[in-house]
């Protein structure tokens, strides 16, 4: 027979509400910032005994979303991105690398984690994308709770889980610039590569519906399919009511729109996320192997040259940033001085410059 103690671990607490916050910023690191202050938010809430939770939309201006875990010049071409004014961010959940743009929406699903689940909450993707897709596809759920339509993905999804709350994330692609996608999604480094970075699951990718969806159409297909979430064991079935809580959240509002949420704190934590250090400084150690004429190993941590097996160079780029405008310049100056053959350098400069500013 169960304990008292056992029984009421396992009998879920009822939810407050569920409030729909939809984001007026297409910046990625100021709503990445959003999200996680959401987040913080909600393990406070942990304490209460009828928290509320959350489900967050929001969009982007171009960009490409590598997860926590990753290594951005293995993802995507970093120069060509900066050339075509596509950003790139590392999130704080793990998973792979997507793109985003206009076309591209996310909804993150922010719980108590005691209500986290994740098979629910791609079941609700599911749901939304079949009705989105209309009648005649086939809407599945993939191994990674990812959404294929008709065996392309359509949605991505990756999570976070602390002690108190959870958020799983979905990116839907609705009307996204496929050839962007992946024109984005080459790497930056091509040549043989050591590391242990979380690798992304390369799929084919196809758009759910046509351009004509609007915000508004979207935001109620999500309402009708949370008010129906119970019938598919959904924690947002347990949720006391579920309303739009916010619409048009950006920075001038936040803190009068989203109770609990500081902007400064938001702010602050966009300006980390955009930090070279961040995006480009966490990436996991490792090595890199330049063939020949140039023949050497460059040893990469914390987004700095770490070793260097060509012992004329090491004096010089050890310790310096992995970034095209630091060593490009260093470039020059070794053809000046004839430090290294010509074939050598013409290699390292075509390396270095494709590792962007
Ligand atoms: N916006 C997008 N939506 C869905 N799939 C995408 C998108 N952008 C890229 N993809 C595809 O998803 C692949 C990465 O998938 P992977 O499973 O590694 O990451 P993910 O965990 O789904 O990403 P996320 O965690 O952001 O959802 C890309 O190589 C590409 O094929």
């Amino acid at each position: 027979m169960p304990t008292l103690a056992a029984a009421t671990r396992t009998s879920p607490k009822l939810l407050g509400e569920l409030k729909i916050i939809q984001s007026a910023s297409r910046d990625i690191f100021w709503n990445l910032a959003l999200e996680d202050a959401l987040f913080r938010r909600q393990k406070e809430q942990s304490k209460l005994s009828k928290p509320d939770c959350c489900l967050l939309i929001y969009r982007n201006k171009p960009c490409v979303v590598i997860g926590s875990f990753q290594n951005p010049w293995l993802e995507c071409g970093v120069r060509d991105a900066e050339q075509q004014a596509v950003s790139v961010a590392r999130r704080f959940s793990g998973g792979g690398t997507v793109y985003h743009d206009l076309g591209n929406w996310n909804l993150s699903l922010i719980t108590p984690s005691a209500w986290y689940k994740r098979e629910a909450n791609a079941e609700f993707m599911r749901r939304l994308c079949e009705r989105l897709a209309g009648p005649g596809n086939q809407v599945t759920v993939g191994q990674r709770f990812d959404i294929f339509n008709n065996s392309y993905k359509v949605a991505g999804s990756a999570a976070k889980l602390a002690q108190g709350a959870a958020y799983h994330h979905f990116c839907l692609l609705m009307s996204t610039d496929l050839t962007r996608l992946s024109a984005c999604l080459r790497p930056s480094i091509r040549e043989q590569v050591v590391t242990n970075a979380t690798s992304s699951i390369r799929s084919p990718v196809a758009n759910i519906v046509n351009p004509s969806v609007s915000s508004k159409l979207l935001l109620a297909a999500v309402t009708d399919e949370l008010a129906h979430a119970s019938d598919f064991g959904h924690p947002a079935g347990a949720a006391a009511t579920i309303s739009v809580g916010a619409l048009d959240v950006c920075p001038e509002n936040v803190a009068s729109s989203v109770p609990g949420v500081s902007a400064l704190s938001v702010q602050e934590s966009a300006d980390r996320l955009r930090s070279w250090d961040w995006v480009f400084g966490r990436t996991p150690k490792f090595q890199c192997q330049l063939p020949s004429p140039c023949s050497m190993t460059l040893t990469i941590d914390k987004g700095h040259i770490a070793d260097l097996s060509d012992c004329r160079l090491r004096s010089f780029l050890v310790g310096q940033p992995f970034r095209a405008s630091v060593l490009l310049p260093y470039v020059d100056c070794f053809r000046q001085t004839g430090l290294l053959d010509g074939a050598v350098l013409d290699q390292l400069e075509r390396f270095f410059a494709r590792l962007g500013h």
